[in-house]
């Protein structure tokens, strides 16, 4: 599995996706976002978590038009696989990889805890070490994570089986106290049509080692590096 993982001015989780996708065993490069090429035989394109060009206009609106984006559009149309973290999942929204947008938090604040999520189907690239619905522990930090998308475009998502992982409390239920920046169904990640592009709020980067903060977040990164 060779991932590339793109870096903007403000991108400030690149390092710790990084070291999680070495951990499974990827090989890892980095982008800049002025690069209009990805590396050759790049498998993965990764979107980390951060403050891109600081959150200028909203998150991701000048990241999802840089250079870079565009060989990320080329390679996501051949198939490839995209992972958009957090930041990564606004920039993804932007840029018109994924459906929907990223709004202002309920609390109109930014929110920085840990966070259960139900895994809502196990047969992707992204989540075959997972088991069906199965509630993982992670966190979230971000101001701007409130999912939102119009009644068609949700219909649609929600029948495609086109949602990830959902905010739900330790017994797996989606409650409104769990869902705490008010995304609607409680989505915490999207896939694309073709179920090759994945957009998450959570970090799930954060859990890959038990000495810090736990195991959880493995999964993710564990599929990744087989789906290759
Ligand atoms: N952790 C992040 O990537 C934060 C994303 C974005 N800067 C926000 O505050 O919503």
């Amino acid at each position: 599995m060779k991932a590339a993982i793109v870096v903007f001015p403000g991108s400030n989780r690149d390092a710790d996706v990084a070291r999680a996708l070495r951990l499974a065993g990827a090989e890892v490069s980095t982008v800049w976002h002025t690069e209009t090429e990805l590396p050759a035989g790049t498998d993965l394109a990764v979107l980390p978590g951060g403050f891109s060009y600081g959150d200028y206009l909203r998150c991701g609106a000048i990241a999802g038009r840089a250079h870079a984006m565009d060989a990320v559009r080329a390679h996501a149309a051949r198939g490839g696989l995209v992972l958009g973290i957090c930041n990564g999942f606004q920039i993804l929204c932007e840029s018109g990889l994924l459906p929907g947008v990223l709004m202002r938090n309920v609390n109109r604040r930014f929110i920085c805890h840990r966070q259960t999520l139900r895994v809502e189907r196990t047969d992707t690239a992204f989540t075959r070490a997972y088991a069906q619905h199965q509630v993982i522990d992670v966190c979230v930090a971000h101001g701007e994570g409130n999912y939102f998308a119009d009644p068609e475009t949700l219909a649609r998502i929600e029948g495609e089986g086109r949602v990830a992982f959902r905010y739900c409390d330790e017994a797996g239920q989606l409650t409104v106290k769990a869902n705490r920046n008010g995304s609607l169904n409680s989505i915490a990640g999207i896939y694309s049509e073709a179920r090759n592009v994945l957009g998450l709020m959570p970090h799930p980067e954060n859990f890959v080692e038990g000495l810090v903060g736990g195991t959880d977040g493995r999964g993710l990164f564990e599929s990744l590096a087989k789906a290759a």
